[in-house]
């Protein structure tokens, strides 16, 4: 499939219909930035005609001067058309349902009717100078004559491109194929497909109909969407490129910067094995992987696809399955020599600690160093002399920290959302003038029951250069082992920076 795919993302409309999901004005505004910086080439906006907020949105991102072309989502009905074009956008996406069993119990419209509601949508759509999608939803369920009558009814009143979808995600890839083959063999404007990942091959469908001739393909950021959700975009686009040999527009380096800003404003996590942008798309930890990738990076991963292709980063993760190879790489990264004998025991140590179900960070690899080697690895730069914490209903919560760095002594307060913001964000601000790291992932479980439980707090810290370190600490105070596993994590990043600065 050596050609161009369009890429037409709907996160902003198919995917903030993610049950619970409701992204503000503002969040919206920056996804549709950064969708264009992504190099999409069609946005889906949102539905016009459903609020006054929305119609307003829609119109704000019409406005904004983006590259990309703004679409407006509207029914058959011209309520729902002006609405689009009051918005200023540059296409509107038409769509009335043409199998038997919505047209039949939801519009409740003959087969002739659903026809000419379709024909005149088209026509006022161009009337008024816009583009025309137009969507025969359920067109999966819909019988094959009246979805091409349909088609071929909605070509010849002017629609630019016809869309396909996919609504319930019923399709098997081979049947996508031979559906989109048929339309493409009677219809001569161009196809976008639209499918949902009901049984979870939404990317494959999509993927199928892209090679039964489909040059535009609808999706969104992290697959988010009714149900299952759609499609995902960087899971397509990744494929396109470098399976299929295909191109689109996509600026592929933004992928991950883009799923991470998606999955913050929606607050829809993605799983750690996500493909392409999930945390372990590119992290290795079995012995035997991790000693191939430290030789040679293709030999365990897909060499046509690599973490900086999509802005991501390659991790080696040291637990229960780690190999020598790996942990004296780790070591070495730290600063630390050892012997053949020490690491050899420095790995027993560390798969002890692991088989009792921990997580290994940074911090524990040195500790475990330290106290086989027999010595203390590296100084603490930081050393916390006083924290304290105030929340409450009536308080913004707020931090005061106080610690000696190097041969000076800091202090500094801040504000933040609950009691571990403003603690965390206090001892940022105290750091600040000795070195810039900002916090990369934050995790808090409780290891006990109860409200006396003890909390573990996993956190993993990042330089100016992108460089990560993670730190575990444990205490019956959150706030307490926030901060103490912040402070160990810059401590060891401080020690790898003399480091790299040596290099
Ligand atoms: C597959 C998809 O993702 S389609 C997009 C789905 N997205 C959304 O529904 C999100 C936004 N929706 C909304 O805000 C509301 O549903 C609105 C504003 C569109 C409509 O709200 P309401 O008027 O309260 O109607 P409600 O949502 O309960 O029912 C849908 C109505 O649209 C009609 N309808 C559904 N699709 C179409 C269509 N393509 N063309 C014409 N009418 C349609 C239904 O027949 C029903 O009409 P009725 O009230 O005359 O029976
Ligand atoms: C509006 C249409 C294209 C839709 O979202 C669907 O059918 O799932």
């Amino acid at each position: 499939m050596n050609t161009h795919k369009t890429i037409f993302d709907t996160t902003l409309r198919d995917g903030e219909q993610t049950p619970g999901v409701s992204l503000t004005n503002e969040q919206k505004l920056k996804i549709a930035r950064q969708l264009d910086k992504l190099g999409v080439d069609v946005l889906e906006a949102g539905f016009p005609v459903s609020s006054d907020g929305e119609r307003q949105n829609v119109r704000a991102i019409a406005n904004e001067g983006l590259s990309l072309d703004v679409c407006g989502l509207a029914r058959v009905l011209t309520k729902d058309l002006d609405a689009c074009i009051d918005c200023n956008v540059d296409m509107i996406h038409t769509f009335v349902s043409t199998s038997d069993i919505q047209r039949i119990h939801t519009i409740k419209k003959s087969r002739e009717e659903v026809v000419a509601m379709a024909v005149n949508a088209v026509e006022y759509i161009k009337d008024h100078g816009v583009k025309c999608m137009f969507s025969a939803m359920d067109a999966t369920r819909t019988d094959l004559d009246y979805l091409i009558e349909v088609y071929k009814a909605v070509e010849g009143a002017g629609c630019d491109i016809i869309n396909v979808p996919d609504t319930v995600g019923i399709m098997a890839p081979s049947s996508m194929y031979q559906l989109v083959k048929n339309i493409n063999n009677e219809v001569n404007i161009p196809i976008d497909v639209h499918c949902h990942n009901d049984f979870g091959i939404a990317v494959a469908n999509s993927l199928m109909a892209a090679e039964a001739g489909a040059s535009q393909i609808q999706v969104t950021i992290n697959g988010i969407g009714e149900r299952a959700g759609n499609a995902n975009l960087a899971e397509v686009v990744m494929c396109l490129h470098s399976i299929y040999g295909a191109k689109t527009n996509i600026n592929t380096e933004y992928l991950l910067e883009t799923a991470k800003m998606v999955e913050n404003y929606t607050g829809i996590h993605m799983p750690a094995n996500t493909p392409i942008v999930g945390d372990n798309a590119f992290a290795h930890e079995s012995g035997i992987h991790t000693h191939g990738v430290l030789e040679k990076s293709d030999t365990f991963e897909p060499g046509i696809m690599t973490p900086e292709m999509v802005g991501h980063k390659r991790r080696i993760v040291i637990g229960k399955h780690a190999g020598k190879h790996a942990v004296k790489k780790s070591l070495e990264d730290m600063g630390i020599e050892t012997t053949e004998e020490q690491l050899d025991e420095i790995l027993i140590r560390i798969k002890d600690i692991a088989n009792k179900g921990k997580r290994i960070c940074d911090a524990d690899l040195h500790a475990v160093a330290s106290a086989v080697l027999g010595r203390n690895l590296g100084n603490e730069t930081i050393i916390l002399k006083e924290f304290s914490v105030m929340t409450g209903n009536l308080t913004t919560p707020t931090a005061v920290v106080r610690a000696k760095i190097g041969d000076e002594e800091a202090v500094a307060s801040n504000f933040g959302v609950g009691p571990i913001d403003a603690a965390l964000k206090a001892v940022e601000l105290m750091i600040g003038g000795y070195t810039k790291v900002k916090v990369r992932d934050f995790s808090l479980e409780a290891i006990t029951g109860g409200s006396d439980a003890l909390a573990e707090v996993t956190i993993s810290v990042e330089d100016e250069h992108g460089r990560v370190v993670s730190a575990q600490s444990a205490s019956a105070d959150i706030a307490t082992a926030s901060v103490d596993a912040l402070i160990t994590a810059i401590n060891i990043l401080l020690e790898k920076k003399k480091l790299w600065s040596m290099e």
